[in-house]
């Protein structure tokens, strides 16, 4: 690559002037110090990123991106690939789950279409900006060229533009793309040198002898890819155009100081690619929740994270973050407008 690309460009580091305020903060405030657990940590984290020893989440950004893939030819969902841009235009129209929790939470949700097998008609709220119709079948040829990758990353690190040009205090990235369970696996695997039996999961629900496919497809994958672990070469060889966009998204939020909440399993593979490439990406995120898909508890713990929640989801679109954000939201509220021991005349703990 090129020196210029947004994919080359500095990450700053998080305040920790910021962070030592808030925390000094946490232990005046009218409660045992350390007995709001996680919710702590997680407030002095979100300090020291947005430069305030007073965090807020009032500004959510999500960006969902779509995509196909070629290693659908191997059988390896319960869905057909149609479903991707059908599901598009259900975001669109408010109706899946993201759509809602977006609502709820009265966040930006934007879609970005970075290669639908299906052409997609003018959708608002959709960003159509495919780069090709679906990858190559990563079985028998690299899943991108090289070009088609980084014009997926770009696409991402628009989206982190868009979200910071706009305020926005959170940076919340979702997919969707039919087959992304087996791509983001290969990705995994040939990041973490790990087997396709501790990595490949049901994904949308394949029974068993579609488990037995996927296996077979990442392992057919990994073998024609070989065992460059360069986070880029995987990405193009074994990755998805939405999964590409994330890991440029992620990459794009931590470069401009925005905080990232990492969704479920796809996304925690594109948070690794970007971590793996630019180490310093891992100080801007955080972790919502642990997917039920079978590879994200490795995933998350080479990327050393501890999620906040544990629901049983597997669903993607972001939406296990969307979920995890009123915890967060909770937990400036309680950093910011708790009394403390000497406004409130509570005697502390000496
Ligand atoms: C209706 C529907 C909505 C979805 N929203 C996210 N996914 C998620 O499931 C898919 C990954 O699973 P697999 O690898 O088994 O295809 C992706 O599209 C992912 O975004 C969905 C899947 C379906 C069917
Ligand atoms: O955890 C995820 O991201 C996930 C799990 C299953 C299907 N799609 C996405």
């Amino acid at each position: 690559m090129t020196t210029n690309t947004p994919w080359d460009a500095p990450i700053p580091a998080p305040d920790t002037g910021a962070a030592d305020a808030a925390w000094q903060r946490q232990m005046q405030l009218t409660k045992p110090p350390g007995s709001l657990g996680r919710l702590e940590t997680a407030t002095v984290r979100l300090a020291a990123q947005q430069r305030t020893s007073l965090p807020a989440l009032e500004r959510v950004w999500i960006t969902v991106f779509a995509g196909d893939h070629g290693v659908c030819d191997e059988g390896v969902s319960a869905f057909p690939q149609a479903v991707t841009a059908q599901m598009v235009r259900n975001f669109a129209a408010g109706g899946a789950a993201v759509s809602v929790l977006a609502r709820h939470l009265g966040a930006t949700l934007e879609v970005v279409n970075a290669g639908t097998v299906t052409p997609l008609p003018p959708l608002a709220g959709v960003r159509d900006e495919p780069v090709m119709p679906g990858t190559a079948n990563a079985v028998r040829e690299p899943a991108m060229r090289a070009a088609q990758r980084d014009q997926a990353l770009a696409l991402g690190d628009g989206a982190a533009a868009r979200a910071s040009d706009a305020g926005a205090q959170l940076f919340i990235g979702g997919d969707m793309g039919i087959g992304n369970t087996t791509s983001a696996a290969a990705v995994a695997c040939a990041l973490l040198g790990a087997s396709p039996e501790q990595l490949v999961g049901r994904g949308t629900g394949v029974d068993d002898d579609g488990l037995v496919r996927k296996r077979g497809a990442v392992a057919a994958a990994l073998a024609r890819h070989g065992d460059d672990r360069a986070p880029l070469s995987v990405l193009a060889s074994l990755g998805g155009l939405e999964i590409a966009a994330l890991a440029g998204a992620i990459r794009g939020a931590a470069s401009r100081g925005l905080p990232v909440l990492v969704d479920g399993f796809i996304v925690s593979v594109a948070a690794l690619v970007a971590v793996r490439h630019t180490p310093d990406v891992a100080a801007w995120l955080h972790f919502s929740h642990r997917s039920a898909e079978a590879g994200h508890d490795a995933v998350l713990r080479a990327l050393d994270a501890e999620p906040l929640l544990d629901l049983g989801m597997r669903l993607g679109e972001g939406s296990g973050a969307a979920v995890a954000v009123p915890l967060l939201q909770a937990a400036c509220r309680l950093h910011g407008e708790m009394a403390t021991f000497e406004s409130a005349g509570v005697s502390d703990g000496g």
